[in-house]
């Protein structure tokens, strides 16, 4: 039992430490530590690009094992581990497992999500966008302490009032958390923030069952097993789950009350996500075959709300925050030079607040800026899990049927050869030409290869248009108007004190600035940053 992983097992020939190869739970216990992408990244520096992490599971880190994954046509499926972001018991985008079910789906949303739909101009996208910017805005004036915010949260509020209007529409769950505390919205957020999310997202994925029996326990029953919950009730994302219910239920009844007329406030709303899925919502009897049920549609929507709050806004947190280090004050100033000078009055809003999407998309420099925080410190940069139904050759090995296998955007984006230096945040890198910044070392597209924050194929990121429209957005109409510094606390009394990293969780980890948290630590979920008004 013992020798077969390590000698008879087809993946017996690959790289790796037999620890790993011989029980899954080696990996758990780095899982558990919070240490998963880190260690299997110091494995691939011992290794090379391919290593065996469990009996059955391998994980890559090579431009071709990502195209062989993840490329259009592949056949490699999302596996189990998935399973659980379904919604009220009900697949969506994410979490079907099948090619043809999630093709289906993808049908349903995919103009939506189009670059060309996000930036139309007067579009449904483009108002959002601009308008929730500009909310950004106003709570930095209103809200910051001597020009000093706490931006973790700030940026949390935008991208939750950016994805609910564009899902539901401003009347049927349309958050406005950034325009004042009275609103309760805020709340909404409150169960992301607690670092216990991390120790259930690891039982949930080693203990489904038991996981499920727990939190299912009620009255007296619930009372005795409640000290052994990974995570106190309410569980992460519950409050948005409801939320998300509750919207999806106000929305069917108004469409309901509708009758014909078009010209309703429904009828406005008709470029939101729900209403999209509307369209194809079963009619008539309990056969849900023939459209989608109501569950479906709620269950799509809560996946793109899960998914598009902490990925933006963690994105735009780090952003933010190393452009404001003083080491990166001239990538600042460069930045600001560049959005001063390029934009003309047409380029903004009619009140002069907000850049216009569609113009902040045309900036170089900013582009350059947004690609390396997204390599640096990559919104979801764990393994992506993937099965193959049939055998494969992937590296030149042979894959049998039911492996796992992964790529992460952690370890191919530092990688040494496509990005020397890999733990230095430089922009320089992304610049087409030499110029006054530091030029692209090797000139080849090494670079282009290993670049991979939003996966790739048909499993792609649904909403990468969606977030590329917000963070440029916000990051040109935020550099129009400020310079910005990092700062270590919200009143200032303590000028000199050390800048911590700020830290995120994604899934059993918190990732942050690696050098900064050796130098002087990490602070989870806080960044301070001051908004000082330029000059002219
Ligand atoms: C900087 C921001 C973002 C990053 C870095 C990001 C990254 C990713 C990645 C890497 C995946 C693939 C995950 C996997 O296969 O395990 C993914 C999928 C997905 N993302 Fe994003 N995302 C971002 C923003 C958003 C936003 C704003 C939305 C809003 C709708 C969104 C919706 C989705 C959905 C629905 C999927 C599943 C797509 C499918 O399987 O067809 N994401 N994202």
């Amino acid at each position: 039992h013992l020798i077969h992983p390590l000698v008879q097992h087809p993946l017996a020939r690959l790289p790796g430490p037999k620890l790993y190869a011989l029980t899954k739970w080696r990996l758990a216990l780095d899982e558990y530590l919070g240490q998963r992408t880190t260690s299997i990244h110091k494995l691939h520096l011992a290794y090379g690009p391919v290593i065996r992490i469990g009996p059955d599971e391998v994980h890559f880190s090579s431009p071709s094992a990502v195209r062989t994954i993840y490329g259009a046509g592949s056949g490699f499926e999302r596996t189990g581990f998935y399973g659980m972001f379904d919604v009220y018991g009900k697949p969506n985008l994410f979490t079907f497992r099948s090619g043809k079910a999630h093709a289906e789906r993808k049908k349903l949303v995919a103009a939506a999500y189009s670059k060309s739909n996000i930036l139309k101009i007067g579009g449904w996208a483009e108002g959002i966008v601009e308008e929730k910017v500009g909310a950004f805005l106003e709570f930095v004036e209103r809200e910051g302490e001597g020009g000093r915010i706490e931006v973790f949260e700030g940026l949390h509020f935008f991208s939750l009032d950016v994805i609910t209007t564009f899902l539901y529409g401003a009347q049927f769950g349309g958050t406005k958390s950034l325009r004042g505390k009275e609103e309760g919205d805020r709340a909404l957020l409150g169960d992301i923030l607690d670092p216990d999310r991390r120790r259930l997202s690891w039982f949930v994925v080693h203990f489904p069952g038991l996981v499920r029996w727990l939190y299912s326990r009620e009255g007296t029953m619930g009372s005795l097993v409640q000290p052994l919950l990974p995570m106190k009730k309410p569980a992460t994302y519950s409050g948005i789950r409801a939320h998300a219910l509750k919207a999806m239920e106000s929305y069917r009844k108004a469409r309901e009350g509708e009758k014909a007329h078009l010209d309703t406030d429904v009828g406005r709303s008709s470029w939101s996500i729900i209403a999209k899925l509307w369209q194809y919502r079963a009619t008539g009897s309990a056969d849900t075959t023939a459209g989608l049920s109501d569950l479906d549609i709620a269950s799509e929507c809560a996946d793109h709300l899960l998914a598009g709050i902490d990925t933006t806004s963690d994105s735009l947190m780090f952003l933010i925050w190393v452009l404001s280090l003083p080491e990166n004050l001239h990538h600042q100033d460069a930045l600001i030079a560049e959005v001063r000078l390029s934009l003309t009055p047409s380029d903004l809003t009619s009140d002069h607040q907000v850049v216009k999407p569609d113009a902040a998309d045309k900036l170089p420099y900013l582009a350059a800026v947004v690609k390396e925080t997204l390599r640096l410190y990559s919104a979801l940069p764990a393994s992506e899990p993937r099965s193959s139904p049939t055998e494969a050759v992937i590296d030149g090995y042979k894959i049998p049927v039911g492996t796992t296998v992964s790529c992460s955007p952690y370890s191919l984006h530092q990688n040494e050869a496509a990005f020397p230096e890999p733990l230095r945040w430089d922009p320089g890198r992304w610049l087409p030409t030499p110029s006054q910044q530091s030029p692209p070392q090797d000139g080849s597209d090494l670079k282009k290869d290993y670049y991979w924050p939003f996966s790739s194929g048909a499993r792609m990121c649904v909403g990468v248009h969606l977030a590329m429209a917000e963070m440029t957005t916000m990051i040109a109409s935020i550099y129009r108007k400020y310079e910005t510094r990092a700062v270590a606390e919200g009143k200032g009394e303590d000028k000199k004190a050390a800048v911590k990293t700020p830290g995120f969780t994604s899934r059993f980890e918190v990732f942050c600035d690696e050098t900064r948290l050796h130098e002087v630590g990490m602070e989870e979920h806080v960044c301070w940053i001051e908004f000082k008004p330029q000059q002219n």
